[in-house]
């Protein structure tokens, strides 16, 4: 069974047809990509697919295996989708903590883990405000896989990260993979996906085309 199966999802807004007829099987295990260009729907795709925003029309069904206790919420996804509203005045690990306590699962080590996998200095002071667009993004990645869930769910994790960044991270998400974790990425650049996705799937005016199928 997939851990999430879409079935002729179809969405619009203000009248403007953006998904249409959308079919998506999520495989455990493996790493997916789905590429498109600006405005195509990539990041709506991803909500509808996480349970955050309601499809007009199909269905959408979640191993409930990965849902918490009272099925409202995909609790074993990590997802990154719209930058989380981060405390500017806030230290990154201030700002972890406080996303920590909402579910109360992990502590200081897992925080400081995650903060090191990533690059970022647990005990540095610098505040969030005054980080770079590359900082905020391993401080989301940080966020999204500090918990330990099983499926990561990234908006274009590749934003804004040099190219020693982009590395790291290529080989932080095949480490995830190799435990057995399931990602789920969006990206416009041809080099990360190629580099990393077993499995490509291209929005194109509306539907979800599979461009490479999974080998992994
Ligand atoms: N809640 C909403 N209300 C109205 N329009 C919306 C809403 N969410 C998304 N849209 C519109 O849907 C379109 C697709 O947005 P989406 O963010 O999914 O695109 P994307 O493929 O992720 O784009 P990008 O590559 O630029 O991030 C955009 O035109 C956006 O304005």
């Amino acid at each position: 069974m997939s851990i999430v199966s879409l079935r002729g999802v179809s969405k619009s807004f203000r009248g403007n047809q953006l998904l249409s007829g959308v079919d998506f099987d999520l495989e455990a295990g493996t790493i997916q990509a789905i590429q498109g260009p600006n405005g195509s729907g990539k990041s709506v795709l991803l909500k509808i697919l996480c349970g955050f925003v309601r499809p007009d029309d199909g269905q959408v069904r979640i191993d409930p295996a990965y849902l918490s206790p009272r099925h409202t919420f995909p609790q074993e996804f990590g997802v990154i989708i719209d930058r989380p509203g981060y405390v500017a005045a806030a230290t990154g690990y201030a700002n972890l903590e406080r996303l920590a306590e909402i579910r109360g699962v992990i502590g200081r080590n897992e925080i400081v883990g995650a903060m090191r996998k990533v690059g970022l200095d647990p005990d540095a002071r610098q505040k969030v405000g005054n980080y770079s667009l590359g900082m905020k993004q391993r401080l989301a990645l940080a966020q999204a896989f500090m918990e330990g869930q099983r499926v990561l769910v990234l908006d274009e994790p590749f934003n804004a990260l040099d190219a020693d960044g982009v590395e790291e991270v290529r080989d932080m998400l095949r480490i995830f993979r190799d435990e057995g974790r399931t990602i789920l990425f969006t990206s416009h650049n041809q080099e990360d996906i190629d580099a990393l996705a077993d499995a490509v799937h291209r929005i194109n005016r509306g539907t979800l085309e599979p461009v490479r199928a999974s080998t992994h």
